[in-house]
């Protein structure tokens, strides 16, 4: 068994510092093997440039990262985390997969990029990946992405167990739709939503949390409110990720045709 979980945080925009030790506060209150913060957890969402969004990212060497392997190896706890990553001239909206010895397995670039994210941030080049994290295989999909049936297919094709979903929901869905995820791939999905509101540049956003942690048979494990900064933690199996089966005839991904499934 393997415990894992969500930390849900509301960041203050740009307050990196604060960000990280809150959010690393609340994960330092649980034992856990693998543990998923929100997308751009130690940011915030709401840029109003990509030259703010190049202003605060950062490489895989930079500080954010650092602080993360460090807590990663002092408690044992791989860790998935959103965060606005720096490649050169570009800028991403990355997660970061880093096991339990501190060690960066690598990121994932979302690929599909949401609203005027498209302005601001680079598309995504790495595809939908896969890591071993705490002797699970954990894909990788962040927020928008999971409007795209093929983000969570994908992720479990390529051998998934657990799919992390680091998320500013801005639209009340995810929560609804990622048990049915985890459900038609027989996978678990742990989403860790962001909660809160900003409000800059005469914009504001509102964010939904509600993060759960979601078994292959759609069932919620565990599951936060909309508002407030919590840690949810649930024991699971993850061998039970590997029965695609619904009876003795049929197999979810034994039963697949994709010579009629169009492009
Ligand atoms: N940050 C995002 O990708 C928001 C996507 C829309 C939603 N699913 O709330």
């Amino acid at each position: 068994m393997k415990r894992v979980g969500f930390v849900q945080t509301n960041p203050e925009f740009g307050a990196v510092e604060s960000n990280l030790k809150r959010a690393l506060d609340l994960a330092s209150k649980v034992e856990s093997d693998l543990l998923v913060f929100p997308e751009l957890f130690n940011t915030g969402y709401l840029f109003l440039s990509r030259e703010e969004a190049l202003k605060l990212s950062e490489g895989l060497d930079g500080p954010t990262i650092k602080r993360l392997s460090d807590f990663a190896s002092e408690h044992s706890t791989a860790i998935v985390a959103g965060f606005p990553e720096r490649d050169g001239g570009k800028v991403y909206n990355s997660a970061v997969a880093i096991d339990i010895d501190g060690d960066v397995k690598g990121v994932y670039r979302k690929t599909h990029l949401f609203y005027e994210e498209k302005l601001i941030f680079d598309p995504g080049d790495t595809g939908f990946r896969v890591f071993d994290l705490a002797g699970m295989r954990v894909g990788i999909m962040i927020c928008f992405d999971w409007v795209f049936p093929e983000s969570a297919r994908s992720l479990a094709l390529s051998g998934a167990q657990i799919i992390a979903h680091p998320s500013c929901l801005v639209m009340p869905y995810a929560p609804k739709a990622d048990p049915v995820r985890a459900f038609e791939n027989r996978v678990f999905i742990i989403l860790s939503d962001r909660s809160g509101v900003e409000e800059r540049g005469g914009k504001k956003l509102r964010y939904h949390g509600m993060s759960l942690i979601s078994d292959p048979k759609m069932n919620i494990l565990t599951q936060a409110p909309e508002e407030g900064e919590h840690v949810g933690i649930a024991e699971i199996d993850p061998k039970l990720a590997e029965d695609k089966r619904v009876n003795e005839l049929n197999d979810i991904f034994l039963d697949r045709r994709p010579e009629f499934y169009g492009k």
